[in-house]
C-alpha cells in the first residue's frame, strides 16, 4: 500500500475500522435481501421491497455496529433498478458515518481490475465504498490496481483467503511450488501490502476473509494472520452455524483483528428495528466476548 496521505480527507480504512470496532463492537452484519428474507418481512420480492428491506436496515442499525457489509448479489438480480438502490443504500450508510464493505469478490486481470477499482474505490464512483472484498485467485498480483486505489482514498480491501463454504478448501489448501498453501500466499500478499501500517503501529487496509466455519485450517496451513497486519473478515457466524466457540479457536493469537460478520442471523430478527437493533447487540455482544477476551 502505498505511504502517500489518502485523498478525500479520510484516514485509512483501517484506522477508521479499529476506531468502529472499539465503539461499536466486533461485529459486522451484512445486508442479504435473499427472496425468503423478503417474504418473511412482508415485501416484494421487487426492487421496491429490496429498497424498503435495505433502507430499513440501515435505518436500524447505523450508527450502532462498527460496519455494515451489502452483498451485492442481492441487488444485481434484479438488474439496474437493484443497482440503483444499492447506490441508494452505500448513500445511505456514508450519510449515516457507518462503515459499507461491499461484498462483491471482483477478481480479474490487472486491467480490468482497475475498471472494477474506479467502480468502487473511487471518491467520485455512485458505488463507492469503504472497503470491498476481492478474490485473489486470478493471482495476488492481479489486484495491485484495487490496492493502489484503496490506498490512495483512504478505502480498503479484503482479500479471500479462506472461504466460509467447504469447495474453497480444494482450491485454497493447495500447496504451491514453494510448499506453501496457496491460502498461506495470500496472506503473505497482504502482511507485504500492510508493512507500511504495520511498522506505523496502525491496523492495515488490506484485510483478509476468513470464515469463522474453517476449523483447524489456519493452524494447519500454517497461516500467520496476526502478521498479516489488517483486519480479518469472518463470515459464516450465525446462519452458517459458527458462533464464539469458532471465533475463538480458529483465530487464536489474531483474534483481536477480527470483524465478524452475520447476515442472515441478525436479519431473520426483522422487519422490527428494536428486534434487529437487539439481535446485532446480543452477535456483537457475543463476538465482543469471544475476540477481546
Ligand atoms: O466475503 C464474504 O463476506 C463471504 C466470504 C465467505 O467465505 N463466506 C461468506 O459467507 N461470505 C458472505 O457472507 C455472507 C454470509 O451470510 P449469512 O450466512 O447469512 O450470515 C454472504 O453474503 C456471503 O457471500
Amino acid at each position: 500500500m502505498s505511504t502517500q496521505p489518502p485523498t478525500g480527507g479520510r484516514l485509512p480504512f483501517g484506522v477508521r475500522l479499529a476506531a468502529a470496532m472499539d465503539a461499536h463492537g466486533p461485529l459486522c452484519v451484512g445486508i442479504d435481501p435473499h427472496a425468503a428474507l423478503l417474504d418473511a418481512w412482508g415485501l416484494p420480492d421487487t426492487p421496491a421491497g429490496l429498497r424498503d428491506f435495505s433502507l430499513r436496515v440501515v435505518e436500524a442499525l447505523a450508527g450502532r455496529v462498527a460496519a455494515v457489509k451489502p452483498q451485492s448479489a442481492f441487488f444485481e438480480r434484479h438488474g439496474s433498478a437493484g443497482i440503483a438502490v444499492l447506490e441508494e443504500v452505500l448513500a445511505a450508510l456514508r450519510r449515516a458515518g457507518t462503515l459499507a464493505i461491499l461484498d462483491v469478490k471482483r477478481g480479474d486481470i490487472g486491467s480490468t481490475m482497475a475498471g472494477y477499482a474506479q467502480a468502487y474505490l473511487a471518491d467520485d464512483a455512485p458505488l463507492a465504498a469503504d472497503a470491498i472484498t476481492v478474490s485473489p485467485y486470478l493471482g495476488y498480483g492481479s489486484l495491485r490496481p484495487a490496492l493502489q486505489a484503496a490506498a490512495a482514498t483512504g478505502r480498503g480491501v479484503f482479500v479471500l483467503a479462506l472461504t466460509s463454504n467447504p469447495e474453497g478448501a480444494a482450491v485454497q489448501h493447495a500447496r504451491t511450488a514453494s510448499g506453501r498453501a496457496v491460502a498461506a500466499e495470500v496472506v503473505a500478499g497482504a502482511a507485504a501490502s500492510n508493512a507500511a501500517a504495520r511498522a506505523a503501529g496502525e491496523l492495515g487496509s488490506v484485510g483478509l476473509v476468513v470464515g469463522a466455519t474453517v476449523g483447524d485450517a489456519v493452524r494447519e496451513l500454517d497461516l500467520d494472520l496476526l502478521a498479516a497486519g489488517g483486519p480479518l473478515l469472518a463470515p459464516g457466524v450465525g446462519a452458517q452455524g459458527a458462533g464464539a466457540p469458532e471465533l475463538q479457536a480458529v483465530f487464536g493469537p489474531a483474534r483481536a483483528h477480527v470483524l465478524a460478520s452475520s447476515s442472515r442471523g441478525v436479519l431473520g430478527a426483522g422487519p422490527d428495528p428494536v428486534q434487529l437493533r437487539r439481535a446485532a447487540a446480543r452477535a456483537a455482544a457475543e463476538a465482543a466476548a469471544a475476540l477481546r477476551a
